[in-house]
């Protein structure tokens, strides 16, 4: 394992021969600049709350992801995670720095993106189809296309026989896969995922995280992950990011080095227990309160 403050920008392990379909993004030829998929540089976010007035959240975060990169952050609680998935996705303004998604702003890249969150917020009216189908009437997608990839995607997560359900009749692991499809519809070349499985049981979660994996692999999609779980982290990414507390920086990132495709016995691997001890131990340093990751 190797641990360090990467400087370089590290190409995505082989996933397994997986051809990432978003190539096409970059389909200037090898010899043109290709700008990191995300890339922030200085960033700091400040917020003013009542009780606490200037509230710096993050401090000078600076970081790269490569296309088809899995990068997954962990960090305390509060240390500012979900304020930077917000900010690359368009969602709240940082303060101070720059952050590129494909070379752009984040708000000129919306349709490139897709957003999972910790609860699904499926809509409890419609059913597992027409939730999936969301995006498509909000970004004006062609509805035959459309209909033909939800019944695909659903299909890929295994919810093809609950199409017609509504959410209350699905379990938690099943009605975050239908977010998943959801967030997947508009074919979106980035996912960003703040603590998607963090409501589900341990069983699930490692379903899901295999599924996750799969998903990754075959689509040649980018992901940013957010967890509190330093193995789950450490099981599905090229890089974790680990931030300090409040205000968040990054104290270092760590290259995963464990081969693809990962499954369950390569958490008994001494190459994985090591990864998440170090990772443990940056948390430990120093004798301050210990942080709400497990
Ligand atoms: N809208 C807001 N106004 C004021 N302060 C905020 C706002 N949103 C977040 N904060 C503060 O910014 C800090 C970072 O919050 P954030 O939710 O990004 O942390 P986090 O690492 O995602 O936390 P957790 O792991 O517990 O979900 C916290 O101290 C929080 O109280």
């Amino acid at each position: 394992m190797n641990a360090r403050q990467a400087t370089a920008r590290t190409a995505p392990d082989a996933r397994g021969g997986a051809i990432p379909t978003h190539a096409r993004d970059n389909a200037a030829g090898p010899s043109a600049a290709v700008p990191p998929t995300i890339e922030v540089r200085g960033l700091s976010k400040t917020y003013r709350s009542k009780r606490e007035g200037t509230v710096l959240a993050l401090d000078d975060i600076s970081f790269t992801v490569e296309e088809g990169e899995f990068v997954c952050i962990v960090g305390p609680s509060g240390c500012g995670k979900s304020t930077l998935l917000k900010i690359l996705a368009g969602i709240v303004a940082h303060s101070v720095g720059t952050v590129a998604v494909r070379g752009k702003p984040p708000s000129d890249a919306q349709n490139r993106l897709g957003l999972v969150f910790q609860a699904p917020v499926l809509l409890p009216w419609r059913t597992v189809l027409q939730n999936t189908l969301l995006p498509a009437q909000v970004l004006g997608l062609d509805p035959k296309a459309a209909e033909a990839r939800a019944h695909d995607l659903l299909r890929m997560v295994g919810l093809e026989q609950f199409a017609s359900s509504y959410p209350n009749e699905l379990s938690g692991g099943m009605q975050q896969r239908c977010s998943i499809t959801r967030a997947l519809l508009h074919d979106p070349s980035i996912l960003l995922m703040d603590e998607p499985f963090g409501a589900l049981d341990a069983m699930t979660r490692d379903t899901m995280n295999l599924e996750l994996q799969r998903i990754w692999r075959e689509s040649g999609k980018t992901i940013f992950l957010i967890t509190h779980s330093i193995p789950e982290a450490v099981f599905l990414a090229d890089r974790v990011l680990v931030m300090s507390a409040r205000p968040g920086r990054i104290v270092e990132e760590i290259k995963v080095d464990l081969p693809r495709p990962r499954d369950l016995d390569t958490m008994s691997e001494p190459a994985f227990a090591e990864a998440v001890r170090h990772i443990r131990g940056l948390f430990g340093i120093g004798g301050k309160e210990r942080p709400h990751v497990d």
